[in-house]
């Protein structure tokens, strides 16, 4: 039977990575009949080349890190080696399995609401797919993500290039790497690559690594990742081709050269827009191309589009996505009538060792900071852990925490508890008053919470003991 020429339905939702699939769960959910269209439905970016390989990567480096220090608690290993192609072996095997499981939860999709094609905006209501098919919704999510900044002066270094897309297809670890840009995926493979024996440098046009807030926190963590990687912060730095490798020439805060074998490229991941026709839907953009959005609804001004996922470029992580998706979609579903949905505070990990953490607002907007330091902090010592650096803002007049920055032994742990009382709006007083098991690196967050107590009228509880066991 020949396929229909133009589908109609009551939503549309353009790509099927996290947020699409979010999307039209929500939609479908709420009772819509729904289309999903993406090229290839070969899992989301999270499972093939994003969260999922980028930690794989990341635990072959621990596990090398923590042989190689083994001698500090006496323990004695003989030679450490490393077989390039068992450790890229695990990470795709390993993230195929992932890809696997993302690819049967699509595949469980009734097939009628699956179109395989590219589409764009055609007109209000209206989809164009690349094989000339049509598709006609009540209202459109979309949901195309994001690809990596690729200037063209980047691009034609060839293979010696790498992104986030590539580098888990590599056969060999590099003798010598330079990653452009001390964002996410910078810190997390600069510093991965370096525990694999990898000589890596790091360049960033920006003084600061990760956005980090707090300078405090941003010293701490300049001097851990200095350890093992060579960083050059506030240089515009420029590769060009040298024989199989490149060389790269630096200018600005510092001026240099060297010669790498590759350069991974991290500067960044735009929403990608481009060939969505976006000028035919009548929809009001920022300055960076993105529709704007309301993002309390996903809804693009009062129009019958929405957007989730990293193409709404306000907070590109996978949580956030997964949300953004479960609203569009059931706001699209109801479309016009959207419900206002209450955001998550937001939270980030960067998964170096120890992990970088930011959760909500910032000094600027914080009336008390209370800070703590893990360079003695008990647990962490006993762990040989103990570097890193918290500082936690609260507002006047009672101290309720609004957010922190922290690089620090366990801190995907220490961000969840604080991005969870945070959210759940707590005073510092309140989250003192919680049990603190001894010794534990979460008795680290006592000395801030106790800073921020002291500087507002509510002061430390006065039935908990305000001493310190040892080391906490
Ligand atoms: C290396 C790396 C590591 C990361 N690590 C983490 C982490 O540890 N924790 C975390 O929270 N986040 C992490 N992220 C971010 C997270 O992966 C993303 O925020 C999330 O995957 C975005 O999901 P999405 O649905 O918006 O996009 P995607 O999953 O990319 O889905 C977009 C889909 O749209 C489709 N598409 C595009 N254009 C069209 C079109 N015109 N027509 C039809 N379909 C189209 C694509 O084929 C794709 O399937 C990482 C990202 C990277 C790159
Ligand atoms: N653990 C995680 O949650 C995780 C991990 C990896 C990626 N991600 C997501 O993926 C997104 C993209 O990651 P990313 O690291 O590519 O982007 P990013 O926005 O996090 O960082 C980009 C960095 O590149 C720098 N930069 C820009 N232009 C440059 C240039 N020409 N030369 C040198 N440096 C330059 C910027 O100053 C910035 O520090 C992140 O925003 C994040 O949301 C999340």
């Amino acid at each position: 039977m020949s396929q229909p020429r133009t589908f109609q339905c009551d939503v549309a939702i353009i790509g099927a990575g996290t947020a699409g699939l979010a999307a039209e769960r929500a939609a479908r959910g709420n009772g819509a009949s729904t289309l999903l269209i993406d090229p290839d439905f070969s899992g989301t970016t999270c499972a093939t080349v994003g969260c999922m390989p980028s930690k794989l990567l990341i635990a072959a480096a621990k596990a090398h890190h923590a042989v190689s220090r083994a001698d500090q608690f006496g323990i004695t290993v003989g030679e450490v080696g490393l077989d390039d192609a068992a450790i890229f072996g695990r990470v795709r095997a390993e993230r195929d399995r992932f890809v696997a499981l993302t690819q049967k939860s699509i595949g469980e999709i009734p097939e009628s609401v699956r179109i395989r094609a590219r589409a764009r905006l055609s007109g209000p209501g209206k989809l164009e797919l690349d094989d000339g098919r049509h598709v006609e919704a009540r209202a459109i999510v979309i949901a195309t993500g994001s690809r990596p900044a690729m200037p063209d002066a980047l691009a034609a270094l060839g293979d010696r290039v790498l992104t986030n897309e590539t580098v888990f297809e590599l056969q060999r670890l590099p003798r010598r790497l330079a990653v452009m840009g001390s964002g996410a995926i910078g810190l997390e493979m600069a510093q991965a690559f370096a525990r694999l024996g990898v000589e890596v440098a790091l360049f960033d046009t920006s003084r600061t690594m990760a956005s980090l807030r707090c300078p405090r926190v941003h010293a701490a963590l300049q001097s851990i990742i200095a350890r093992d990687v060579d960083i050059h912060l506030g240089v515009d730095a420029r590769p060009e081709p040298c024989g199989d490798g490149i060389r790269m020439h630096w200018t600005g805060a510092s001026d240099g050269e060297a010669t790498f074998d590759q350069v991974l490229v991290a500067i960044g991941r735009p929403p990608a827009l481009d060939g969505l026709g976006l000028d035919t839907a009548g929809l009001a953009l920022d300055d960076r191309g993105v529709p704007c959005h309301d993002r309390n609804t996903m809804r693009c001004g009062n129009s019958n589009v929405f957007l989730a996922g990293d193409v709404a470029g306000d907070h590109p992580l996978l949580h956030e996505a997964s949300h953004d998706g479960a609203i569009a979609g059931r706001n699209a579903a109801a479309c016009p009538a959207p419900i206002k949905v209450d955001r998550h505070v937001p939270f980030s990990i960067i998964f170096t060792d120890p992990q970088v953490v930011t959760i909500g607002q910032s000094e600027a907007d914080s009336a008390v900071s209370g800070t703590a330091d893990f360079g003695d902090q008990g647990r962490a010592r006993v762990e040989a852990r103990n570097e890193g650096a918290l500082t936690l803002y609260a507002a006047a007049p009672d101290g309720v925490l609004i957010g922190a920055d922290l690089v620090a032994p366990d801190g995907e742990h220490l961000g969840h508890l604080l991005a969870w009382a945070i959210q759940q709006k707590m005073t510092a007083t309140q989250v003192l008053q919680m049990p603190f098991y001894h010794p534990t690196i979460e008795e680290g967050l006592k000395q801030a919470l106790r800073t921020v107590c002291a500087a507002t009228p509510i002061s430390i509880p006065d039935d908990q003991d305000t001493g310190s066991p040892p080391g906490a």
